[in-house]
């Protein structure tokens, strides 16, 4: 029976992925895990991330059908086209339903993990309190995540906002949806709600996916463009007014996010002097890490200019017993980056070692078609090169009338991949065969070697390592040689031609 007095081998701070992954490793490995989780165990990605927003996007596309390219609210039939949004939401709740066993605290315990509901907070090394009463611990793991960020734009408190945290709470499809930022989140679930019938406006004060490849990125402006989501680039938001924020006597104006008509009661106004109604407001401008209240500043953990907890390759912090993972740390936001690494630094912690974490970090953005990119994804030098097969020439794009896409790989001088982006339906499953070459520092000659199936988008990648190791054989040395071993070949297929009907003849004349 565990004590409040025991010490633990490894605290661990938060019970989303990162937190579930190095709990579950760690207590496999045979250390002692308590995890403190203060709301609900499965963390962003399966209440209000990954798993809502690719079922969000899944019925969306569902809902345009064989009509895909067409926001239902603007065809041209008359129709509302507007979908049953219960019914959406239904579909992303039985998701949720579905995939929650494995994040649950009777997953957790199953491997011997003790789960703890709480807050948990630092109060010197090697101990901390979960509201307010005390555990002891010889190493500790934060994986508390991270949470939307609210620019400071005027009236953006008083009107109805939303954040990735809080859309799934809609019981109504926006009619007129404003989204703010236009990065991932932004382009998901700007598709996603223009698909469904909600006219969407995104103003992004960069270009869209400002990660990603401009030729990506244009592909994708179109794709949603087509979908009549609105997109406004490099612009400022100046300030957001509302109904509620003008006449405070109507009290529900501002919540409900329209008036008595049915009309949106909020403005979004821009740099440039134009006006947006919008009867929802999204935010998706970016995520800050959750350090707030922790303690860390007594425990000797130090945080980067942004607030992320530093770490090192091993996933240590500053402080030489406590590890972080996960969206608290300056690392990606990606759902398999925090399992991985707290992977990685859970069995660090219990086993004494310093195993580096691999920094090939693939990720894929799931719009239509999707973006899926790994590595250096534009050349860094002259001594880097580019081998590009737009799926206009792919066979299985144009069979299915999906051209819009392609794939194109970034090599250094001696053809090693090292890394690419491929743009096209799907792209995300062929993301993991150019994960393993740039993870195993292939060359293009490596993957031209493996056959691949017809017709597949991999193809794509495919070809564009065939078509870069071909040009090896442009090289002035090799095309020589090869001149030089066809001329060798033919002359001696033709002098052992000439000795052959030689043979044939004193044949007959022995006969
Ligand atoms: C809309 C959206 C879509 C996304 N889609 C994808 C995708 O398709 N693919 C992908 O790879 N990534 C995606 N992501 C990113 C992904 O969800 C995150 O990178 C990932 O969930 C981070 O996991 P985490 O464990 O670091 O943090 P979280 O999942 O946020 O977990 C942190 C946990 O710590 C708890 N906590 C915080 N402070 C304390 C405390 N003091 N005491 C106790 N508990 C505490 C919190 O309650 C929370 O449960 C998406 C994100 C969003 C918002
Ligand atoms: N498919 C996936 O893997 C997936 C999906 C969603 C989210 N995520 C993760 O979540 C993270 C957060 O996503 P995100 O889209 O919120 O952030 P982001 O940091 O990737 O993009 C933020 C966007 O908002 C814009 N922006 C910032 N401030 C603004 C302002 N005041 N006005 C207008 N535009 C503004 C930026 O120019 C940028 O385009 C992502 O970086 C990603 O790692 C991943």
């Amino acid at each position: 029976m565990e004590t409040s007095n025991d010490v633990i081998d490894l605290l661990v701070v938060g019970g989303g992925t990162a937190g579930i992954v190095g709990a579950k490793t760690a207590s496999r490995l045979g250390a002692r895990v308590v995890l403190v989780e203060r709301a609900r165990t499965g963390g962003d990605c399966l209440w209000t991330g990954c798993v809502p927003s690719k079922t969000l996007l899944s019925a969306a596309a569902a809902a345009v059908g064989p009509r895909a390219g067409v926001n239902p609210a603007l065809a041209p039939d008359g129709a509302t086209g507007r979908m049953d949004f219960s019914a959406v939401r239904a579909r992303i709740a039985a998701a949720i339903t579905t995939i929650e066993p494995d994040d649950s605290p009777a997953s957790l315990k199953a491997v011997g993990v003790t789960v703890r509901h709480g807050a948990a907070r630092f109060t010197g090394p090697g101990r901390a309190e979960i509201d307010g009463e005390e555990i002891r611990f010889h190493q500790a793991l934060v994986a508390t995540g991270s949470d939307p960020v609210l620019p400071p734009i005027p009236g953006l408190d008083r009107a109805h906002v939303v954040t990735s945290e809080t859309v799934w709470d809609l019981e109504e499809l926006p009619q007129h949806l404003v989204i703010i930022g236009g990065g991932p989140i932004a382009c998901e679930l700007g598709q996603a709600f223009a698909r469904l019938g909600a006219r969407v406006v995104m103003l992004v004060r960069s270009r869209i996916l400002p990660k990603e490849d401009p030729d990506a990125a244009a592909i994708i402006r179109s794709s949603l463009t087509q979908d009549g989501v609105h997109i406004i680039e490099d612009i400022a938001v100046e300030d957001v007014t509302s109904a509620a924020s003008q006449d405070s006597s109507d009290a529900t104006a501002g919540t409900a996010g329209r008036d008595g008509r049915g009309e949106a009661v909020n403005l979004v106004r821009t740099g440039d002097g134009r006006s947006f109604p919008a009867d929802t407001i999204l935010v998706a401008a970016g995520r800050r890490a959750r350090t707030k209240g922790l303690g860390l500043e007594l425990v000797g953990v130090d945080l980067d200019e942004k607030g992320h907890v530093l770490v090192d390759a091993a996933m240590r912090t500053s402080s030489p017993t406590i590890w972080a993972a996960g969206d608290v740390t300056p690392n990606p936001d990606f759902t398999h980056l925090a399992g991985v690494y707290a992977s990685t630094a859970a069995s660090n912690a219990v086993l004494g070692v310093r195993r580096a974490v691999s920094r090939t970090v693939p990720r894929v953005t799931y719009t239509s078609p999707e973006v899926a990119a790994v590595g250096i994804t534009s050349p860094e030098g002259a001594n880097q090169r580019v081998s590009t097969i737009e799926h206009a020439d792919a066979d299985r794009a144009i069979t299915e009338n999906q051209v819009a896409g392609f794939t194109r790989l970034v090599m250094d001088r001696r053809g090693r991949i090292l890394g690419g982006t491929i743009v096209g339906p799907r792209a995300g499953e062929t993301l993991g065969e150019l994960t393993l070459a740039v993870h195993q520092k292939l060359s293009t000659r490596d993957l031209a070697g493996v056959t691949h199936p017809y017709p597949t988008y991999n193809d794509g990648l495919w070809n564009a390592a065939i078509a870069d190791a071909r040009t090896a054989l442009e090289i002035p040395l090799v095309r020589a040689a090869m001149s030089a071993l066809v001329y060798f070949t033919r002359w001696r297929l033709t002098h052992k031609s000439t000795h052959h009907s030689g043979e044939a003849s004193d044949t007959k004349q022995l006969e």
